[in-house]
């Protein structure tokens, strides 16, 4: 067995990496994660990673990033790193080296990911050979899809995060319209992410006469999802329901725009940890809630991806 072939994923606060098996997956006991604080530079973490797995180089890697991939510098949205693509490929002694988008990744991952580590939600059946979409929530919101072409897949890398966002009830425009004086620009980001979410809890406090508090997201989650919530966060509950909605319906526009009967496929790290919640949400409802295109998206299946890893996964699908 070779492990000479590294794939890691960089997000806002975490780089996990692994090394690749002669089946091109990750050896799930070659899978570290550091935190990026940690280290000063990519090339510095990748370093500690070999050292601690007695390797002395790798020949080839394949590196998903949560930014987008324009030219040789790459600059973490929301972290600290920058880098030469270049550079960092010499300074490590590798041969050959992709980097990616994070969320190009994950669409790669898709086709290669076992049923048991996805959970249906709600109706639909996916038409074979169609385009799927990809949208997650984590630190920011990550979106791409996968389209097929002459039998392979081709994954887009956009910054689909960023497109205005359409709200519905007279709540979410009071939220939408909070956030406007805060944001240049209400992307569905600003919504549909970690700290999107508390965004919308210190939005509807403000709506109620409350004062801001410093909820991190994860309180947010605690608190909303208390079997018996307290009525001083009620705004927790309120803001994962309006999360959930205004995800459906995001999911529906990207579904739409791509034509993906092949099925909306979601990532990120909050949306697995809000468990039978999500289920039950508005989610569904809001995704199929397109008037006359309503019969379309009925048609069209949803799933949690719930992988430990699965960027590295579709990172593996480039070397
Ligand atoms: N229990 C939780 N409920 C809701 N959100 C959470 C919870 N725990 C962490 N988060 C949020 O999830 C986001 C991180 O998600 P994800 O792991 O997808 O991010 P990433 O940017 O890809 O990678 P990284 O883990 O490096 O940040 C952060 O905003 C974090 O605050």
């Amino acid at each position: 067995m070779s492990h000479n072939r590294l794939v890691g994923d960089v997000g806002g606060t975490n780089a996990r990496f692994a090394l690749l098996d002669d089946n091109n997956q990750p050896i799930s006991s070659s899978t570290s994660t550091l935190r990026t604080d940690d280290f000063p530079s990519l090339a510095a973490a990748v370093s500690t990673y070999l050292s601690e797995h007695d390797i002395d180089r790798v020949t080839a890697a394949a590196v998903a990033v949560a930014t987008p991939v324009v030219g040789d510098v790459i600059k973490l949205t929301n972290n600290h790193w920058s880098f030469s693509i270049e550079e960092t490929r010499k300074q490590l002694g590798i041969d050959c080296m992709h980097v990616v988008n994070d969320f190009t990744a994950l669409a790669l991952s898709v086709p290669h990911l076992p049923a048991s580590e996805l959970i249906k939600v709600g109706g639909g059946e996916e038409v074979p050979n169609h385009a799927k979409a990809i949208i997650g929530p984590g630190t920011g919101l990550g979106v791409s899809g996968l389209i097929p072409c002459n039998g392979h897949w081709t994954a887009l890398q956009g910054e689909g995060g960023h497109v205005s966002l359409g709200v519905r009830t007279p709540r979410e425009f009071a939220v939408y319209e909070l956030l406007s004086h805060k944001f240049r620009h209400v992307s569905a980001e600003r919504f549909l992410s970690g700290p999107g979410l508390v965004n919308i809890v210190n939005a509807l406090r403000e709506i109620d006469g409350m004062s801001p508090h410093e909820y991190s997201p994860a309180d947010v989650t605690e608190h909303g999802l208390a079997s018996e919530p307290l009525p001083e966060h009620a705004a927790c509950v309120e803001a994962l329901d309006i999360f959930c909605e205004l995800l459906g319906s995001c999911a529906g526009n990207l579904v739409l725009t791509l034509g993906a009967e092949g099925g909306v496929y979601i990532g990120g790290g909050v949306v697995p940890r809000l468990g039978d919640f999500f289920l039950q949400s508005g989610f569904r409802e809001q995704f199929e809630a397109k008037g006359r295109m309503q019969h379309y998206l009925e048609k069209v299946p949803s799933y949690v991806i719930k992988s430990p890893y699965p960027a590295l996964v579709g990172a593996a699908q480039l070397i």
